[in-house]
Formats: C-alpha cells, structure tokens, sequence
C-alpha cells in the first residue's frame, strides 16, 4: 500500500515553445486539502490533464497511488471535475449521476451522492436545461459518485452562489477528513486561504511556492501598514515614497496604507519624519496580495 496520493517527478510539458509544466516535481498525501494557484497560463490545468492521464509528459513520470494515471482512473482511485467538461445532452440529472455510479468499482448510493451535491430536487430535469451553477454541482455530485482516494477539482466553484460554495466545501472537507486527497486549482484566493491546508503556486510551469496559507504569506515576507494623519493641508507623499523598505503606497484622504518588506523600520522612519501617525496598524498580506507579491517578484527577477 503506497502512502503517497501523487507523485510528479521532473515533469514536463510543452506546446511548441510554451512550457506549459516545466520541471515540475512534487507530491500529494492522503487527507491533504491542496489548492493550486497561479496566473493565467501557469499550467494548472495542463498539470491537472497530466494528474488525469489526458495529456501525456514530454518527459519524467506522473504516478497516483503508485501506477500510472489511467491505470488509478479505471481503478476508482481518481474523481474528476473539469471545467471544460461538458454533460451528456438529452439525460436528465438522475440518470447521468446513476450511469457514473454505476461505472464507478466502489460505487455510493446515488440518492446520496444527489443529496450531498444539492440537486436532488432536479433529479427529473434534463441536464441540458440547468443553470450554470447547477450544471456544476452535477459535475461535482460526478466526481464524487464513489469512494475515489484523489479527487481532482479545476475551477469547482466558478458560477456556484454563495451557499452552494459553502455547501461545497463542507463535502471536500469531510472527503479529506475521511483519508481522501483534494486538489483543486482555483483563482479565488480567499477559498485557498480558507479551505487548503496546502497551497501551490504555479508560474509559467514551475513551483514557485509550497506550504501552508500562513508560510506561502511569511514567504513574501512583506506587511501592511495603514495610519491616519492629522494635516492640514494635503499629505506629503513625495516624503511618504522615501521611506525605507516601501513597496506600495496609496493615500486617500488623510488615510495612508503602505506595504514594506521590512515594518518596523518604516515605521521608525515614519516617526523621524516628524509625522504622528494615529490608529496604526501593522497586519500581514493576505494570502491575494502574498500571491501577487511572489509571482510579480519572479515575473521581475527574470526580465
Ligand atoms: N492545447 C494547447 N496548445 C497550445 N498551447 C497550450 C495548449 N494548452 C495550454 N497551452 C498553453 O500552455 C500554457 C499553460 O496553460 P494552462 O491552461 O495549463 O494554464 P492555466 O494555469 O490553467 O491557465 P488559466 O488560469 O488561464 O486557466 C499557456 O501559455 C497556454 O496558452
């Protein structure tokens, strides 16, 4: 029995001169919560087709649960959701959430798998009918239609309201919870932060970053400060753009909100300039603005 959910060793994957997946090593335990991110174009959807055994690798080898991806698929091992995926026409939801069940080796019941992805009440309705939120749960009630150790999720939320988003969530949650790997690529930073007890980031096919919310920020090293001041006249930003460490400066009003890489000596500088910040408060990026940080100073290092 392997203890490993994926393995990606030295990967890579190009369109003529695109390198879609560059080199990529990396790998996935059972019960880990993953989110991928990156810009458009960092080869998280081309990583998720290699994982699936759509694409195949130029070169170095994609294992899943220690065989190859095809040989996991038709094991059960891998539960899908794709955004290009599209439906089966003229079905009814029922009757597509039945057929994977009963494609599945290790099959749930399907009334179950229909409730936990809350389409049960359009069970009846034909698939080519649903709206785009609803076309997802069902996509999402296919990827979880039996006991599958990885599951794969690219964009899962995109369209989904509210609560459905939550409701969703709360099901891949529970997955891992009960052994299961969940990776999903994602654009919406605040599910990452929220959800993934693990994030990547990807950048024109390389690893940029790997760790908890709370290392990928630490990583980009860089705070927030924001303060108000008391002037009569209009703020002194040709001042304000001196000091030591800034990396972004917006003022609006009398308030001023400035990112540094190093907090405690702007702040020191702020006061040596004769200033008297009031309501003070130095916080962390969040993970959005840490994401933004990291892919902008690679995007810098290699112009
Ligand atoms: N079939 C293809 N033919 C040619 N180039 C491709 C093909 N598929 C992807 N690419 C290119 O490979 C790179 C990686 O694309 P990919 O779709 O994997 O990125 P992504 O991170 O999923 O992007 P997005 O966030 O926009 O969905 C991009 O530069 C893309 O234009």
């Amino acid at each position: 029995m392997t203890t490993t959910a994926t393995a990606f060793d030295q990967v890579s994957k190009a369109y003529g001169d695109v390198r879609a997946v560059d080199g990529l090593s990396l790998t996935l335990y059972p019960g880990e919560t993953v989110a991928l991110l990156g810009p458009n174009g960092a080869g998280k959807s081309t990583t998720l087709d290699l994982l699936l055994g759509l694409k195949q690798p130029d070169s170095g080898t994609v294992r899943v649960f220690g065989t190859s991806p095809r040989e996991a698929i038709v094991a059960g091992h891998v539960g899908a959701m794709l955004q290009s995926g599209g439906l089966m026409d003229e079905v009814t939801v029922g009757e597509l959430v039945r057929l994977a069940c009963d494609l599945h080796p290790r099959p749930y019941d399907v009334s179950d798998v229909l409730s936990r992805a809350g389409i049960a009440q359009i069970a009846d309705r034909r698939v080519d009918k649903l709206s785009g939120g609803q076309a997802q749960r069902v996509r999402f009630a296919l990827a979880t239609a039996g006991d599958s150790g990885l599951i794969v999720l690219d964009e899962p939320t995109t369209g989904m309201d509210v609560t459905s988003r939550q409701a969703f969530w709360a099901t891949m949650r529970e997955q891992a919870d009960q052994g299961r790997t969940v990776l999903f690529a994602t654009h919406y930073l605040e599910e990452a932060d929220a959800i993934a007890d693990r994030v990547l980031v990807l950048h024109r096919g390389r690893l940029l970053a790997d760790g908890t919310a709370a290392e990928i920020k630490a990583k980009a090293g860089a705070r927030r400060i924001s303060f108000d001041l008391a002037a009569d006249g209009p703020i002194d930003e040709a001042a304000l753009r001196e000091l030591p460490f800034l990396t972004y400066l917006d003022v609006a009003g009398h308030t001023v909100r400035i990112q540094s890489s190093d907090a405690d000596a702007t702040v020191h500088a702020l006061y040596g300039l004769g200033l008297y910040p009031r309501n003070l408060e130095v916080a962390g990026l969040g993970l959005e603005q840490a994401f933004v940080a990291i892919t902008a100073a690679e995007e810098a290092r290699r112009s």
